[in-house]
C-alpha cells in the first residue's frame, strides 16, 4: 500500500485567553491509498481538527505531517501558500458542513469550476455522480435557491469530480434523509475503489460508518487505530 499522509508526533491546541488548550497530543498516523476511514469520537475531541490539519487549513504545534506530492513525501513545515492551493487543488477532495459553493453560479458551473482548476473536462464520471446525487434535474439551478441537502449534494459532487486521492468529510450526510445518505456512502465507496482515493470521515451514524474499512477514534487527546467493540457517541 502507498502512504499519502503521515503524521508524526503531531500535536495541536488552542489558546483561550491566557490559557491553552490542547486538542491533540502527540498523535502518529498514516493515511494510505485505497483505505477508507470512519473517524469518531465524542462532541469536542478533536475531529475536525485532524481533518482541518490533514487538508492544510489549520498548522500544527509541533511533531511533522508529512504529504504525498508527485511520487514522494513531503514534509509541509516549509509549504508555502503555493504548494498548499496545489495539494489541495490537485489531490485533495473537501466535503466540510459549510459547502462553501460559489453562490453567483449555477449548480453545472460550481462542479465545473473545480475540474477547471485541474485543467479538466466534465467527464461520464460526472454525469454519473450527478445522476446518483439527483442533481440532474438541477443542473442550471443558482446554487443559493437550493435546500441544505440539495447543496450538500452539489458540494459533495464538487468534491469528488476531480477523482482526488484523498477526500476529507466532516458528516457529509449530516443534511441528507436516509436514502439520499446511503446514496453517498455508496458514491464514495465506489469512488475509494474505483480510483483507489483514501477516505477520512468524520460520522456519528453507525450505518455510514460500516461503509468504511476502518474505525478511528479521538479520545482523550489520541487517535484510537481500529477499536475494539467500539461504540459510536455524539
Ligand atoms: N479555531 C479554534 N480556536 C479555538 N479553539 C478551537 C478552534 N477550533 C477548534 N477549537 C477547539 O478544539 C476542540 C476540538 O474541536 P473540534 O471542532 O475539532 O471537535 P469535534 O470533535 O470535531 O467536535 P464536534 O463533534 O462537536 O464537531 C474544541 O474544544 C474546540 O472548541
Amino acid at each position: 500500500m502507498t502512504t499519502i499522509v503521515t503524521l508524526e508526533n503531531m500535536s495541536k491546541g488552542f489558546r483561550d485567553g491566557e490559557s491553552f488548550h490542547s486538542v491533540l497530543n502527540n498523535v502518529s498516523l498514516t493515511l494510505q491509498q485505497g483505505q477508507t476511514i470512519a473517524l469518531t469520537g465524542p462532541s469536542g475531541s478533536g475531529k475536525s481538527t485532524l481533518l482541518n490539519i490533514i487538508g492544510g487549513f489549520e498548522t500544527i504545534d509541533s511533531g511533522d505531517m508529512l504529504i504525498r506530492q508527485t511520487g514522494n513525501m513531503h514534509s509541509v513545515t516549509k509549504w508555502q501558500d503555493k504548494q498548499w492551493s496545489h495539494y489541495r487543488r490537485q489531490s485533495l477532495g473537501v466535503i466540510f458542513q459549510q459547502f462553501n459553493l460559489l453562490t453567483p453560479l449555477n449548480v453545472r458551473d460550481n462542479i465545473q469550476f473545480s475540474l477547471a482548476l485541474n485543467q479538466l473536462a466534465w467527464s461520464p464520471w460526472c454525469d454519473e455522480l450527478c445522476h446518483q446525487l439527483g442533481l440532474t434535474p438541477l443542473l442550471a439551478r443558482n446554487v443559493e435557491n437550493l435546500s441544505g441537502g440539495q447543496q450538500q449534494r452539489v458540494a459533495i459532487a464538487r468534491a469528488l469530480a476531480h477523482k482526488p486521492q484523498l477526500i476529507l468529510a466532516d458528516e457529509p450526510t449530516g443534511n441528507l434523509d436516509q436514502h439520499a445518505g446511503l446514496q453517498v456512502m455508496k458514491l464514495l465507496t465506489e469512488l475509494a475503489q474505483q480510483a483507489n482515493c483514501c477516505i477520512l470521515m468524520v460520522t456519528h451514524s453507525e450505518q455510514c460508518a460500516a461503509f468504511m474499512q476502518h474505525r478511528w477514534h479521538v479520545e482523550n487527546q489520541q487517535i484510537v487505530i481500529n477499536p475494539a467493540d467500539m461504540t459510536l457517541q455524539g
